[in-house]
């Protein structure tokens, strides 16, 4: 197995990883934010991607969410972990705290959310969009790291660059459910979904958007400076977590690792061959 991580809003490399190197990836799909920090944690195979690139260049909307999983799945990676700043509509997920996210809903409408399309369609379930297994690890591995963690919690992705509204963020609190608030996990998780790659999330919070009759607007200097203390505890869990999942990648069974098993629809003779061959890493097993 090969552990992939994203890192968010704060966390633009990872320490500690002894072969350690900056990688560029060639992908059919474009550049990815940055380079790959590839090497090893104690035993686990470790690939870190910084999802806004070093020195925070790409904007929520403009992530090359394509490249940047398309680059993951040619060095390997077999699980991701994403470490995302969020807002929180609880009280009870105060900032600092961290949530491993178990659903999605998807708010983002100006980002390519597929690498499937003409000439070779496919369709994979996103019901659950969370590897439950990778989940759990990332939950048993953040044990007596002093963080506090939620064990499960609906991430709204919205469109950004601007936070919401009085009336949005109330909305999507009371009304739809949401629990965490960021810009950034869609269309991540349905690509790596497409790509057969298992997918967890861990929401940082940093925030509690702008619901909060005791706490008013997001200020963004609130957000950076709770940002500083998140980014510290996120490398403890990704090394707690590396060392849970070093070794051997067990079938996924919650089946990710075979999502395109059945998901192209396009007859054989009738498929681009341009696209075809853009999608050689992500769906090579089944074309
Ligand atoms: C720094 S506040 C807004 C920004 O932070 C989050 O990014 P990421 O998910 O990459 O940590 C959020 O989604 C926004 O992009
Ligand atoms: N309140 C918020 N809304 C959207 N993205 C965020 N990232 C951190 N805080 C956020």
């Amino acid at each position: 197995m090969r552990l992939g991580i994203i890192g968010g809003s704060g966390i633009y490399e990872i320490d500690g990883l002894e072969d350690a190197r900056w990688q560029k990836v060639d992908s059919p799909w474009g550049n990815p934010s940055d380079e790959v920090l590839t090497g090893r944690l104690g035993d686990c195979e470790m690939a870190f991607l910084p999802r806004h690139g070093r020195g925070h260049v790409h904007s929520p909307t403009t992530v090359p969410y394509r490249a940047n999983i398309d680059a993951l799945k040619r060095l390997g990676v077999t699980d991701i972990l994403s470490v995302s700043a969020c807002g929180s509509f609880r009280e009870e997920m105060a900032p600092g705290d961290f949530v491993l996210v178990d659903q999605f809903i998807d708010r983002t409408f100006a980002r390519e959310k597929s690498f499937f399309g003409t000439g070779c369609v496919a369709h994979v379930s996103v019901a659950h969009p969370i590897c439950d297994r990778l989940r759990q690890a990332v939950g048993s591995a953040s044990a007596g790291l002093g963080i506090t963690v939620h064990d499960g919690g609906t991430y709204l992705a919205m469109e950004g660059p601007q936070f919401s509204s009085l009336a949005e963020s109330k909305m999507y609190r009371e009304v739809w459910g949401a629990d965490v608030i960021g810009m950034t996990n869609m269309p991540e998780a349905k690509l790596a979904r497409e790509a057969e790659i298992c997918y967890a999330s861990v929401a940082m919070i940093t925030d509690y958007d702008s619901w909060h009759p005791d706490h008013g607007s997001v200020d963004i200097s609130e957000i950076i400076a709770t940002l500083k203390g998140n980014a510290e505890k996120a490398r403890r869990l990704v090394a707690a977590t590396a060392r849970a999942l070093a070794g051997a990648h067990p079938d996924c069974p919650n089946g990710c690792d075979r999502a395109l098993e059945f998901a192209i629809m396009t007859a054989p003779d009738k498929r681009d061959q341009a696209l075809e061959a853009k999608l050689d890493a992500v769906a090579g097993r089944v074309l």
